[in-house]
């Protein structure tokens, strides 16, 4: 199989983040630490990106890595106390690790955007994470602008009852497989056609997208349910295991030039896409990961079991120029 030892490597250490994130929901209640944006992070976003970037470092050294978070508001004197909590979380991966091992594991995740890259989301959803609602742990692999390896952790995500914690891997050209987290059997996932399954999904946050525009573009589509609203990619992995058929992400009329962030998108991508579904831009362009940390040529994202997909971008024109 292409990348096995990318995939297993990524699997185990989303498997160790998404235990390390769920040990700070239980344990210690996480509040937000607000970041240059007013953004918010926590212990368990920087415990993350900590765990994951130390195992991408040891196995593939010369690989960069474009994370979310970096270490330069932790390492100030009055952040000491969530620094050591970051330590002491990370410790319970790693034992004995250092606080200054912490991190410069967190700063490896400031790498750029080359040929090979990774690109990290340590806790994709804090907002959620923090709401007690779903979050994502999102890695992937890039090579030449097309993602080869994605995985995404959903510790809070189940379906149709099930117990929470779902897994997606996917490899370009081999499919999209779930598990369940920490372990479990493997099933290969594939979108939904289902009539009865033609469900939507969007942001809990209004200001990450376009509601009014979204609700209208979906029933213009024949979806007449009222969307279902998740936080972070686990949206993705919806799409992929066929609980909804559609994900619109317009652009908020509050922040109109917003351009998505890489790591926001591409796990998601790739478990949609391999498991038959498609990915594009408003305008039906593919995304593209090749420019940098954000999606510069794309605005807008739309995701879609592919079938809906060209009438969904039709009904998407009519409403914009409307
Ligand atoms: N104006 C915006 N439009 C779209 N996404 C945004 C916007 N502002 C922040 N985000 C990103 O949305 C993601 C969460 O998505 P969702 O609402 O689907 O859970 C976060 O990673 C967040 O990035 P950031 O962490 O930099 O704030
Ligand atoms: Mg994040
Ligand atoms: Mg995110
Ligand atoms: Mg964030």
């Amino acid at each position: 199989m292409a990348y096995e030892r990318e995939r297993q490597l990524a699997i185990e250490a989303a498997t160790a983040a998404a235990a390390l994130c769920e040990a700070v929901r239980r344990d210690m209640v996480p509040h937000a630490i607000e970041k240059n944006d007013k953004s918010p992070v926590t212990v368990a976003d920087f415990g993350s990106q900590a765990v994951i970037c130390r195992a991408l470092a040891e196995a593939f050294p010369t690989d960069p890595v474009v994370g979310e978070e970096d270490a330069s508001d932790l390492r100030q004197p009055a952040m000491a106390t969530p620094l050591a909590q970051v330590t002491q979380q990370v410790q319970q991966v790693v034992p004995a690790t250092s606080s200054e091992q912490v991190l410069d594991w967190i700063d490896h995740g400031n790498g750029t955007v080359g040929q090979r890259y990774w690109t990290l989301d340590p806790i994709d959803g804090t907002k959620g994470f923090l709401r007690g609602d779903q979050y994502a742990i999102a890695l992937a692999l890039v090579e030449a602008g097309d993602i080869k390896v994605g995985v995404l952790a959903c510790p809070a995500l189940s379906f149709d009852g099930g117990t929470p914690g779902l897994l997606f891997t996917a490899v370009r050209g081999e499919g999209t497989t779930l598990m369940p987290l920490p372990q479990g059997p493997t099933q290969p996932l594939r979108v939904s056609q289902a009539a009865d399954r033609l469900r939507f999904v969007e942001s809990v946050e209004a200001s990450h997208g376009n509601q009014a525009q979204q609700a209208a573009v979906a029933q213009a589509v024949g979806i007449t349910a009222d969307s279902v609203r998740m936080d972070s990619q686990a949206k993705y992995g919806a799409v992929a295991a066929g609980h909804a058929a559609l994900y619109l992400r317009l652009p908020s009329p509050k922040s109109p030039d917003y351009r998505e962030k890489i790591w926001d998108h591409a796990a998601g991508v790739l478990v949609v896409e391999e498991a038959g579904g498609r990915v594009t831009d408003m305008f039906g362009r593919p995304l593209d990961f090749s420019q940098g940390d954000r999606l510069v040529n794309n605005q807008g994202v739309v995701v879609s079991n592919g079938t809906i997909h060209e009438t969904v971008l039709a009904a998407l024109k009519q409403a914009v120029t409307a």
